[in-house]
């Protein structure tokens, strides 16, 4: 699913109108409407006082449409309009004329801190006080209603985004954000829904349709694209009936060093559960009987040392590479990843230690094949990058970085970013449960396993990431949060793999 700027919103809005031949008020009906419709299906007519705060613009028009949907069927309502400037938006005030048509009376005004209402725990709040439209953070009285809100235990429903945060830019104002607690956005999610200094705002969401104009939406390039179970789905590659062992290639796993020897089994076994058709292990001398005993499928070579890696060497071309998983920063070691990164039409996945090596020797960067696919979590990336600003900034940055030298670069995190070249990709499968040690050797595993089998470099990152987090929900399913360990990651690729046919399966039916 694609994610639009602010101004690519509201210039489908526009669009929509005239090709629609509708008024920016029947647009406005529908998002009312929709909201209408999700909050009637949950309450089912429940008795609880929802208290609606508009704002003077389009969200606040929205806020009065689902307030005088909602008292239409019966609910107990009471509506506020956060009166902050004169300039009220033209939907805004049709209305406003049509809720107090139902209403006999005006929505009670509010134009400073003396106006803030009682609320009980129990009430619900509906934020309609800014929307995309926000262009300042708010201030004074505004801003301490907005705090006041948040004070409050009351359930807090943010219509298209919680009041006080940018679609797409930086926040500048925490304390001026409503803190929601479920957020129902129209049409696309919201960049800022997926960010780490944003994304605690809006807790859980769900996207409303509201028919903006399927050509735009086809032919503009967005900000981000989201990855999802039906994007999962079109990334995968079936198999032939007569593709055998050698179709699916045969990866190289560099890494492990003394006391980080399982660091290379977790990616080796995630590259064979991905599907990779040979998996050869490359550790240390002391790694030897560990890889044998705990993967016999696995093949291994070990090098002349006994406690790290001091030079790679194979007898067969790998089809790809993942490097850096429990690898130490031995010099002998710095050596042999400047060496191994010379090897000519091998994909790379090049994750923890090996990113730190090149961090600390940036000529390294020169040596990076073009489309290798580095996997950083925040702390690495804050050493190949350097520091940000704010999440924007970091987005900025990592997308110069991959421009420069070429590269795919994974933002490990809650929202799993893959950045290439000028693009952005985020998923959404994965969980807290999978924060948990050697959770990363497990996706460099996979990348590196989809890479053998064909995947290009774009492709074998964001299916892999996503198929990745799909085990993770799936073990944290089984297990809960707590228990998860990377080996469970791993054990349930076969069931990611499964769960995404019966989905297809499933679609088909209904087709
Ligand atoms: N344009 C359309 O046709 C549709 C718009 N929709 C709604 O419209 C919203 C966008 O509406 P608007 O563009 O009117 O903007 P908003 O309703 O987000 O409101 C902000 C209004 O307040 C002013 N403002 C911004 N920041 C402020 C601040 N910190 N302090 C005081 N005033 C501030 C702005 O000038 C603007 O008038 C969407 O989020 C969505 O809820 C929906 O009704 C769907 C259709
Ligand atoms: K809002």
């Amino acid at each position: 699913m694609k994610i639009f700027s602010a101004a690519q919103l509201s210039q489908a809005d526009k669009i929509t109108i005239e090709k629609q031949d509708i008024t920016s008020e029947a647009l406005m009906e529908r998002a009312g409407e929709q909201v209408f419709n999700w909050l009637h299906t949950h309450l089912d007519g429940a008795p609880v006082t929802i208290r609606i705060f508009c704002g003077i613009g389009n969200n606040g028009g929205d806020g009065l449409v689902i307030g005088r949907l909602l008292i239409e069927h019966g609910y107990k309502v009471v509506v506020y309009v956060v009166n902050f400037s004169d300039k009220r938006s033209k939907n805004f005030l049709l209305n406003y004329n049509k809720i107090k048509n139902v209403t006999k009376d005006w929505p009670i005004l509010m134009t400073s801190q003396a106006d803030f209402p009682e609320i009980s725990d129990e009430d619900m709040i509906v934020d309609a006080i800014f929307g995309i439209g926000l262009n300042r953070s708010p201030e004074g009285w505004v801003r301490k209603l907005i705090q006041y809100l948040n004070a409050n235990q009351a359930f807090k429903l943010s219509v298209d985004i919680p009041s006080g945060l940018y679609a797409n830019l930086p926040l500048k104002d925490k304390e001026a954000v409503l803190k929601a607690d479920h957020t129902l956005t129209f049409q696309t999610a919201k960049l800022c829904f997926f960010l780490p200094e944003t994304a605690p705002f809006v807790s859980n969401f769900n996207i409303l349709e509201i028919g903006l104009d399927l050509d735009f939406i086809k032919n503009t390039e967005p900000i981000a694209q989201l990855i999802s179970k039906p994007e999962a789905q079109a990334f995968y590659q079936p198999r032939n009936k007569f593709d055998h062992k050698g179709t699916f290639g045969h990866v190289l796993i560099v890494g492990g060093s003394y006391g980080k020897i399982g660091a290379a089994v977790l990616s080796t076994s995630a590259a064979f559960k991905i599907g990779a058709g040979m998996v050869t292990a490359f550790v240390p001398e002391c790694g030897y009987s560990i890889l044998q005993s705990t993967i016999p499928e696995a093949m291994v070579i070990t090098d002349k040392e006994e406690k790290f890696i001091s030079n790679i060497e194979t007898d067969f071309k790998p089809s790809a590479i993942a490097i850096g998983m429990g690898l130490g920063k031995n010099k002998a070691t710095v050596a042999a990843l400047k060496k191994v990164l010379q090897l000519k039409d091998i994909p790379f996945v090049i994750d923890a230690d090996a990113l730190n090596i090149i961090s600390e020797n940036k000529s390294l960067l020169d040596f990076l094949p073009s489309n290798s696919i580095l996997t950083p979590h925040p702390g690495e990336l804050k050493r190949l990058i350097g520091t940000w600003k704010n999440d924007y900034d970091k987005l900025k940055k990592a997308k110069k970085f991959s421009e420069k030298h070429q590269v795919v670069l994974i933002i490990k995190g809650a929202y799993t970013i893959t950045v290439y070249e000028n693009k952005l990709y985020i998923n959404t499968s994965g969980n807290p449960g999978m924060g948990t040690a050697g959770s990363g050797d497990a996706l460099s595993g996979v990348i590196a396993g989809l890479l053998s089998q064909g995947y290009d470099p774009l492709l074998a990152s964001v299916f892999g990431v996503y198929m990745h987090g799909s085990a993770g929900d799936i073990a944290t399913g089984q297990l809960g949060f707590e228990a998860v360990m990377a080996g469970d990651i791993v054990e349930n690729i076969s069931e990611a793999y499964l769960e995404l046919f019966s989905r297809e399966e499933a679609h088909e039916q209904s087709q």
